[in-house]
């Protein structure tokens, strides 16, 4: 069947909430979240070749590594791997780390995860139950009053099998439960059935319960899933009590906006799991909502520092690949192709530059205002995550001159004037539309050497001396084409009257009319580069680099390379 032209007919427009009263629009977020990292159960859950021991192991030490510690490990009872794996990671995992397992409310399954857990040091059990009316009625074809029965029976034999049993005293213990498609569950019921559980809980402040409020299939705008949160989280009694967790999966491609409304609207904790695998769509992705707190200032209490040895491990365990495009581990959100992207980036390090230095040298506070990141189209400083700058400006057909000059900048330290850039871009430009392709840097870097730096001149012995005030003479020879050149020349400058021995020796006209100059390094190592353009015969003008140690060698050789190419 096609779309249909009035889908109305076959599908429900999900109810907004009457919350007249909500606060969370006026909120803003300043805290990182409660984490709890899913992925070695939901992830796992929902991967066509679930993981291995052995990969859940190199997941889990990775998790702990960017500094999670409420890990989700397993589903115990699913299968031989899940509670054996949940047996090794109560052996090694660290002493501020909590373990958390999931299990249906079905006693031989409870039982079998909470012995998966013997001898943890921290766990938390969690258990889930569908509340939604289209569940309760399809999948389980069980009222309300049975549901809340079966959570309260569920939650007594957790309860006894851990916190009340003593010999399970050296173990801390957590509760959670999920109500699970909380997004498509009464608000009402789902405080009931919650209500309930935490009686049979018995939480405290110091031990609070986790009511997990899952957007098990993300139904409805962002908003909506705030309002739900918030109703919950004002009327559920002894809040103090209460650790309220989200989980929300990107049906509608919104988790991530989802998660963020909903902490504004009180919620505590999140879950999902990172680079947002998970059941269809996924779970939200953990390192949007950290690197989107970080982006604000606000330290997510998770570290990115090596996003790349993060990525190596997600796609080596799900076997999944980060698409190119995925918020800040994509391997194409650091980079631009387009000419005008380029060129505000290339202005914008080159400001930031300037604002860095000119605080270094007034020695001023490193959090002043001015020296905050802010570069156009860069919402984050790429080096944070263990990425370079290398990537940032990638050039093809698409190209300005920005970005042909960038390479330039980083692969050779030479920074070009206005007029070389645009000649040079033609010349890149040209490149690109031949190939069909990005050009890499290296790439880039050839057709610059060939066209401006290499000459096939060889530079013989040569003097410059002041014949008066005004004027210096140019006595030396070239090797070129096999043949000798002897020059010479005066003029008012060693530019000038080398370009008047060029003229002489060659029997040509060649005139100056652009130069530019800038060291390159510092200290002792520091080089002169050159830029020049001539013009010879009046034909076309053409630039030429010169680098060297002496600067006015450096001259000489910009000028041999842009008068090569008359040649
Ligand atoms: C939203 C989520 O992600 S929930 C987590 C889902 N994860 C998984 O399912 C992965 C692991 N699961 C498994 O290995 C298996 O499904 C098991 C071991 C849990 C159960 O296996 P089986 O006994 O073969 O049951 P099956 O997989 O068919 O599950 C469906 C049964 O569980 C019941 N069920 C589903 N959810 C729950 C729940 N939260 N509590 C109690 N029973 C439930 C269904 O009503 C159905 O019962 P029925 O057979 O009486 O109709
Ligand atoms: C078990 C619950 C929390 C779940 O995975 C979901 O609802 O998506």
């Amino acid at each position: 069947m096609p779309m249909l032209k009035d889908p109305s007919i076959k599908y429900r427009k999900f109810p907004s909430m009457h919350l007249p009263n909500r606060q969370w629009p006026s909120k803003s977020l300043d805290k990182p979240p409660r984490w709890l990292a899913t992925d070695l159960r939901d992830g796992n859950q929902s991967l066509p070749d679930p993981m291995s021991v052995e990969e859940k192991e190199m997941y889990f030490d990775k998790l702990v590594e960017i500094g999670y510690k409420e890990i989700e490990v397993a589903f115990p009872s699913a299968s031989q791997i899940d509670f054996d794996f949940t047996r090794s990671v109560v052996a090694k995992a660290p002493d501020d780390v909590w373990i958390q397992v999931l299990s249906p409310c079905r006693e031989e399954l409870i039982r079998r995860t909470i012995e998966s857990l013997k001898g943890a040091k921290k766990a938390i059990v969690h258990l889930y139950l569908a509340t939604s009316e289209c569940f309760q009625r399809i999948v389980f074809g069980m009222t309300e009053d049975e549901g809340v029965e079966l959570a309260v029976r569920c939650t007594k034999l957790v309860r006894s099998l851990t916190k009340d049993d003593p010999s399970t005293a050296g173990t801390e213990w957590q509760y959670e439960f999920s109500p699970e498609t909380f997004s498509d569950t009464s608000p009402q019921y789902a405080l009931r059935i919650c209500e309930a559980v935490k009686q049979a809980w018995g939480p405290s402040e110091d031990n609070k319960i986790i009511f997990n409020l899952p957007a098990t299939v993300e139904m409805s705008t962002p908003n909506v899933y705030a309002d739900q949160i918030e109703y919950f989280c004002t009327h559920i009694s002894e809040r103090s009590k209460v650790c309220v967790s989200l989980h929300p999966h990107n049906d509608r491609g919104c988790a991530v906006a989802a998660a963020e409304l909903a902490q504004l609207a009180g919620a505590d904790r999140v879950e999902g799991c990172l680079f947002g695998n998970g059941e269809r769509t996924g779970n939200v992705d953990l390192v949007t909502l950290a690197l989107n707190l970080y982006t604000q200032g606000i330290n997510p209490n998770v570290d990115f520092s090596d996003i790349l040895s993060v990525i190596k491990v997600v796609e080596l365990c799900n076997k999944i690949p980060v698409p190119e495009r995925w918020p800040y581990g994509g391997q194409l959100v650091v980079s631009a192709f387009s000419g005008s992207h380029q060129d505000a980036i290339k202005k914008g390090f080159n400001d930031r530059d300037e604002i860095v230095k000119a605080a270094e040298d007034s020695k001023e506070v490193s959090t002043a205002d001015e020296i905050k990141w802010q570069i156009p189209y860069l919402p984050l400083d790429p080096v944070d995550i263990g990425r370079n700058y290398e990537a940032v400006i990638r050039v093809n057909s698409q190209s300005g001159k920005g970005g042909a000059a960038w390479i330039i900048l980083t692969h050779l330290g030479l920074d070009l004037p206005r007029g070389l850039q645009i000649a040079f871009s033609k010349i890149v430009q040209r490149e690109a539309e031949a190939v069909g392709r990005e050009l890499k840097g290296s790439e880039i870097e050839a057709l610059f050497r060939k066209e401006y730096i290499s000459n096939g001149f060889v530079l013989k012995e040569y003097d410059i001396v002041r014949v008066d005030e005004q004027a210096r003479k140019f006595v030396g020879s070239v090797e070129f084409d096999g043949r000798e050149i002897k020059l010479s020349g005066v003029g008012n400058g060693p530019i000038s009257s080398f370009t008047d021995a060029l003229s002489n020796g060659f029997g040509v006209k060649v005139e100056v009319w652009d130069y530019k100059e800038h060291a390159i390094g510092q200290g002792s190592n520091v080089r002169a580069s050159t830029f020049i353009e001539i013009r010879v015969d009046g034909k076309e003008k053409r630039w030429g680099v010169g680098i060297h140690e002496d600067v006015v060698q450096a001259s000489i050789l910009s000028v041999l390379s842009s008068f090569a190419g008359f040649l």
